[in-house]
């Protein structure tokens, strides 16, 4: 079983405009709301994939209740810790460019923190947790590290997509799983990376830190997949980008989803190329068709 963790979900409030006016009354042409938050993004993906998961994370108040309802919706197995605050809503703007502004979230005590640590008491070997995304206010800097323990202790894996001193902080612990993208690669070693043999060289500093596979997305340019002795290069498919919120959160899924099944690397960096490709080019997240459609049209080849 797949679980995901989301400390920190959203409603995220897609408005489409012609043209943002800063300082300005604006009016939306277009405005949807969709469940948001990684984790939550990563389980639909892989219920899109045919591969069970379970949505883990932090839900309150009307925003907690719209999330649980639109998961419920979709079928999609949850074990949301119930807390007093609200959960935020994150507003995406769909002007000429894409414009995020992402709320703190709600504050989360410390007996709703050890409620849902309860919940990995669940594990089985061989399980898979993908842990991502920022931390609402209450949760320490160390929460995400201090699961490690608790899941390693039922010989599960984890997936972890945060950035920074954080996700460092996870690497000796052998995460199944990275991937940043290439501005969050460049972050991490405060460095400029000016090429895909930067980003292989960068990469590969994952690995040797203790990751088991480093992806680097790319956005419209592609991906990057690192291997202690290979690199390899996804190309981004071609087609009208419609709304990217959502990518990267796809990408790992078609990843995880696919090594779940296969334990191939290539197939699962292939699968992840496909859906990051087909969530750009769909106003919600990617469906299975949409997926099946992209993954047709990415090439993926060694890099040397
Ligand atoms: N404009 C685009 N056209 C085609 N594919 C894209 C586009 N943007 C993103 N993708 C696909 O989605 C993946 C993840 O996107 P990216 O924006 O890099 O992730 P993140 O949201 O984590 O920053 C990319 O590596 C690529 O495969
Ligand atoms: O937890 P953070 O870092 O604020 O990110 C949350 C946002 O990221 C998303 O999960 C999208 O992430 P990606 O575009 O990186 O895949 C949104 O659904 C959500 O609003």
């Amino acid at each position: 079983m797949i679980y995901t963790v989301t400390a920190n979900p959203s409603i995220d409030y897609v408005i489409g405009l012609d043209q943002l006016n800063i300082g300005l009354v604006n009016r939306m042409t277009s405005d949807v709301k969709l469940p948001g938050g990684k984790g939550i993004n990563v389980s639909r993906i892989l219920k899109q994939l045919d591969t069970p998961s379970t949505a883990l994370g932090f839900v309150g108040g009307f925003t907690g209740e719209f999330i649980q309802a639109a998961l419920e919706q979709d079928e999609l197995p949850t074990n949301l810790t119930p807390i007093k605050e609200d959960t935020r809503i994150n507003v995406k703007l769909k002007a000429a460019e894409e414009t995020e502004i992402n709320g703190q979230g709600p504050h989360i005590s410390a007996a709703e923190a050890e409620q849902f640590r309860q919940n990995l008491d669940e594990l089985q070997a061989d399980d898979t947790v993908v842990m991502s995304g920022s931390l609402p206010q209450g949760l320490p800097e160390t929460f995400y590290k201090d699961l490690i323990p608790l899941i390693q202790k039922h010989h599960a894996q984890f997936v972890i997509d945060t950035t920074g001193q954080a996700l460092l902080d996870t690497l000796p612990d052998h995460p199944l799983l990275v991937k940043p993208n290439n501005h969050e690669l460049a972050a991490l070693f405060n460095v400029e990376l000016n090429s895909k043999a930067d980003i292989v060289t960068y990469g590969r500093k994952l690995l040797d830190m203790g990751a088991q596979h480093v992806l680097v997305s790319m956005a419209g340019d592609g991906a990057m997949m690192i291997t202690k002795d290979k690199a390899y290069f996804g190309t981004a498919a071609p087609g009208e980008v419609k709304n990217s919120v959502g990518a990267g959160d796809s990408m790992i899924a078609g990843f995880v989803g696919t090594f779940a099944k296969t334990h191939d690397p290539l197939k699962s960096f292939h699968m992840g190329c496909a859906c990051g490709s087909a969530t750009t080019f769909s106003e919600d997240l990617a469906t299975r068709a949409k997926i099946d459609a992209v993954y047709q049209t990415i090439t993926v080849t060694e890099f040397n």
